[in-house]
């Protein structure tokens, strides 16, 4: 193996999400089989010692391409060096807990990884924010990284990008391979808008081949709904899925979206489709050559206009409660 391995960060590296991403990243499902990793994991104190455990089964798997795995309870050391950085821990809502105390536990969370970002990643770092509320806390930790281009920074909207495929395919009973151009826009919550009108399945408008109420009061629910219906069912969050979404957000934005595709990913607005530039929010994006771009040139009507502007208002409404928090 003559490259030089790839630093990759996961933060919350012994909750679930981690305990199904790390093995995936060390045998070659982020970066491609040709890629070396070196794990870099962070964790609050009180957890490095079940990071360690997992870091055991990490070796005693003799992945290949595994580099290595140092664990930190530190962000500035954790983010020395970084290339990847996959933002997964978070303090989770508990009971009685409102939506500003939410962002604002977060908040002294992302502000200073961020921070730690700016003072330490790789000069070619990406960043893709998990942890919840994803969006606003993607928003945080760019505000503290001024040295970083703003667009290196993401939140992640691929789970509810893969869960509006199989809802479609099974819907149609096509295989998801059949489906092109999916699109979430907005915030990754309850609010946000998977768009079907541009959506093609075999080809054809996906729109045009289902029933409206379908699509309104079915489809549109059921995708935007999928994480409360997981923890209802398994009672806990998705885990696997969105670990599989990370993996599969990553490895686009870098290897890219096939031609005449695009995929979903939360990123820096420029103003494109009425969002106020700055918010991360859910648009469709090709990638190309390691960068991304926001698709550009298509027509939003009045039902999608008004989705769109609801979840959007949302973010504005998450950025204005961390602003006045002083997070940003
Ligand atoms: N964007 C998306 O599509 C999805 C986002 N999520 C979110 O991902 C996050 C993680 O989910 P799980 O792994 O299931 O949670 P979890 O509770 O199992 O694990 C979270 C881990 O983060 C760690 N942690 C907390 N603060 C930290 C800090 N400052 N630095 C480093 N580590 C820290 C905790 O010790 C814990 O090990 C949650 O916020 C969840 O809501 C979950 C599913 C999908
Ligand atoms: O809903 C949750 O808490 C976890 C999540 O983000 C998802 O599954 O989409």
């Amino acid at each position: 193996m003559t490259r030089t391995p790839v630093n990759v960060t996961v933060t919350g590296a012994a909750g679930q999400i981690g305990y199904a991403l790390l093995f995936r990243i060390a045998s070659g499902h982020l970066l491609g089989p040709d890629t070396p990793v070196r794990l870099r994991l962070l964790e609050i104190p009180q957890a490095v010692k079940a990071a360690e455990g997992t870091a055991m089964e990490l070796d005693d798997c003799a992945f290949p391409l595994l580099a290595g795995v140092d664990i930190f309870d530190d962000a500035t050391a954790a983010f020395d060096g970084v290339n990847v950085a996959l933002l997964v821990g978070a303090r989770p809502r508990t009971k009685g807990m409102e939506r500003g105390d939410l962002l604002e536990a977060n908040g002294g969370i992302f502000k200073p990884q961020g921070a730690a970002i700016n003072a330490g990643a790789a000069d070619d770092v990406r960043v893709l924010v998990v942890g919840n509320p994803a969006n606003t806390n993607a928003l945080i930790a760019q505000a503290h990284a001024p040295d970083v281009p703003a667009a290196r920074f993401t939140a992640m909207t691929r789970l509810d990008h893969n869960r509006a495929l199989s809802q479609l395919a099974a819907k149609l009973s096509v295989p998801v391979s059949a489906i092109r151009k999916m699109t979430i826009w907005g915030n990754h919550s309850a609010t946000q808008y998977p768009d079907l009108y541009h959506t093609e399945v075999n080809g054809k408008i996906a729109a045009e081949q289902v029933e409206d109420g379908w699509l309104r009061d079915e489809f549109i629910p059921t995708v935007a709904k999928r994480g409360a219906a997981i923890i209802e069912a398994r009672g806990a969050s998705s885990a696997a899925s969105a670990a599989n979404a990370a993996i599969d957000h990553i490895h686009t934005w870098v290897h890219g979206t096939p031609e005449g595709d695009w995929t979903s990913m939360a990123v820096v607005s420029d103003g494109s489709y009425g969002v106020p530039e700055g918010l991360i929010s859910s648009f469709p994006v090709v990638a190309k050559g390691g960068e991304w771009e926001i698709v550009q040139g298509l027509d939003i009507n009045d039902f999608s206009r008004q989705r769109i502007d609801a979840s959007v208002a949302e973010l504005a409404e998450e950025r204005d409660a961390v602003s006045s928090l002083g997070l940003l």
